[in-house]
């Protein structure tokens, strides 16, 4: 704080004869508050500012075991700092927009002092000091924002995301990047790899409001693909420029209530007329759906199954859906009723949908093991750090032995999920699409299994540790409360876990040598 300079500065001495009401100083990390009317407004209560421990005394311990450092920062509460105590420094700051934790396990391997990683360059590094910056600044802020009002994300956010082209390069490499200016020209489109996109997901995962998350596009990362490899070259000249500048959305529009990955069970149906398709039916559970301008659209029509991309017009209609995470998602119930769509805007082949849909799941499964990894490696922070400065029978809870044994099993967990993820991502890098459907729908679906499954117990294991605090929606363990209400999303979307688990399996299965025998 640049006014710290100008502050008096005091000694021990000098603070502790205040410490009566109305005259009420404290310190904490060698600053000093004058809370002697403050202390009738506190969420906490007044009382608590008069025990002898604490009235005119260094209350920096026990503040730490009740809140969380960013309560001193709000403007309301920093200006109660009158002074600063001689001699004395601020030893708890928090990091710089891009700076890395320091706290060990808080950063994937590749980014922790002194460790080495096969897969990242210095092209990655740059990078992921420009993402994390973004998001710090930009980001984060609108999400904390968003995620407590369930608003969508702000347009000033989505102008910037499409300014640096992170919409784009949430669709991984490819030609869609050419020509573009990536971060600022950080990265050249041609050396854009899936580790750059992973870099972006976790930053994504970490902000830790799961319904944001969503909320930050998601239906486009899943909803424009087919657009980008199944529609006709003037429909993709009328839609994706302006998707990847930020001024129109899409949802992909699959399930509904009576079928989610039973396609043949679904019942929204197109029937050809001249041109056009008439379309009517429902689908439920669309992220983005409340402030989606295209669904790409799951129908049943004639020759099967078919995607028709539509856009938001008559017959269309939304409304958003309650459900456990903040509305922020825009998750909707989205009707269609006698929608008349050109033929033109058919993704793929007539009967061909299957093909489509089946396309982008690798990369929409990858996609949400990487944030729910980003989620889980903050979670695992927030935990250690509370280990550290929670104090409990006169010593730090990391005494507990019961504490050192959850938070061994969370670091194992996000370690393995993110090793797994690194040397998948690899072969992605390193196999052409093809070979990617071939080799990885299995590993792919196997990995997103075991993260979700480990996101789940992580969020136990943490609400363990945060106790009460994990199930208070604001304060010390609020991003604990997040997590463990919303961590089944991770098991739910893309792919239900155990049917993931089950395709896994089965594709191993398919390449089992005839021969093989004990
Ligand atoms: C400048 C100093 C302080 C400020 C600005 C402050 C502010 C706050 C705020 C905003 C809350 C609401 C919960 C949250 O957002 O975390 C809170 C809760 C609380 N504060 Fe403070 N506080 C201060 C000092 C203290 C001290 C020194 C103590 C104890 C001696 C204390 C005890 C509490 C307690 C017990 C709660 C309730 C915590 C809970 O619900 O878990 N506060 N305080």
């Amino acid at each position: 704080m640049s006014a710290a300079k100008a502050m008096k500065t005091f000694t021990l001495e000098e603070v502790a004869k205040h410490n009566k009401e109305g005259d009420l100083w404290i310190i904490i990390d060698s600053k000093v508050y004058d809370v002697s009317r403050f202390v009738d407004l506190h969420p906490g209560g007044a009382s608590v500012f008069y025990v002898p421990s604490v009235a005119g005394q260094d209350a920096t311990q026990v503040f730490f075991g009740l809140h969380r450092h960013e309560v001193l920062l709000r403007p309301q509460y920093a200006r109660l700092q009158i002074g600063t105590i001689a001699g004395q420094e601020e030893t708890i700051k928090t990091l710089k927009a891009g700076e890395l934790s320091q706290v060990p396990y808080a950063e994937p391997t590749w980014l922790s002092n002194g460790f080495h990683s096969p897969y990242y360059t210095e092209s990655h590094r740059r990078f992921q000091t420009a993402v994390r910056t973004f998001f710090m600044e930009v980001v984060q802020p609108d999400a904390l924002r968003c995620e407590e009002n369930g608003k969508r994300i702000s347009q000033e956010v989505v102008d910037q995301l499409a300014a640096n082209n992170i919409i784009a390069m949430r669709l991984g490499p490819g030609k869609h990047l050419k020509g573009r200016s990536l971060m600022g020209g950080i990265v050249k489109p041609e050396e854009f790899d899936y580790f750059h996109e992973l870099i972006v997901n976790l930053e994504v995962g970490r902000l830790g409001t799961r319904g944001y998350v969503d909320g930050l596009l998601a239906g486009i990362v899943i909803g424009l693909p087919p657009v980008l490899n199944y529609a006709s070259s003037e429909l993709q000249a009328a839609v994706i420029p302006d998707v990847l500048a930020g001024k129109k959305f899409v949802a992909l529009a699959i399930s509904e209530a009576f079928a989610g990955s039973d396609v043949a069970g679904l019942q929204t149906t197109a029937e050809r007329d001249g041109d056009h398709w008439v379309i009517s039916g429902t689908k439920k559970w669309i992220t983005n759906g409340t402030f989606a301008d295209y669904f790409t659209t799951g129908c049943k029509t004639e020759g099967g199954f078919t995607v028709i991309l539509i856009p938001r017009g008559e017959g269309v209609s939304t409304k958003p859906i309650k459900t456990s995470y903040s509305s922020t998602a825009g998750t909707a119930y989205v009707t269609f009723d006698k929608v008349r769509v050109p033929v033109g805007n058919t993704l793929g082949k007539v009967g061909g949908g299957l093909a489509v849909i089946l396309s982008n799941f690798n990369h929409e499964r990858w996609m949400v093991t990487t944030t729910s990894l980003g989620a889980q490696r903050m979670i695992l922070e927030e935990c250690l750090k509370w280990a550290n400065q929670r104090i409990v029978f006169g010593k730090p809870l990391v005494a507990q032995p019961v504490i050192r044994a959850k938070l061994a099993s969370i670091i194992a967990r996000v370690e393995s999920g993110q090793n797994w993820l690194e040397s998948v991502t690899h072969q992605m890098n390193n196999m052409s699409y093809a070979q990617q459907s071939d080799k990885l729908a299995g590993p792919i679906g196997l990995l997103k299994q075991f993260v979700s499954r480990t996101g789940r117990e992580t969020a136990e294991d943490a609400t363990q540790i945060f106790g009460g605090r994990g199930i208070t929606v604001s304060g010390m363990g609020k991003f604990i409360e997040n997590y463990h209400r919303t961590s089944p999303y991770d098991a739910i979307l893309a792919g239900a876990e155990d049917v993931l688990g089950d395709l896994g399996v089965r594709q191993a299965f398919k390449k089992m040598p005839k021969n093989a025998r004990l």
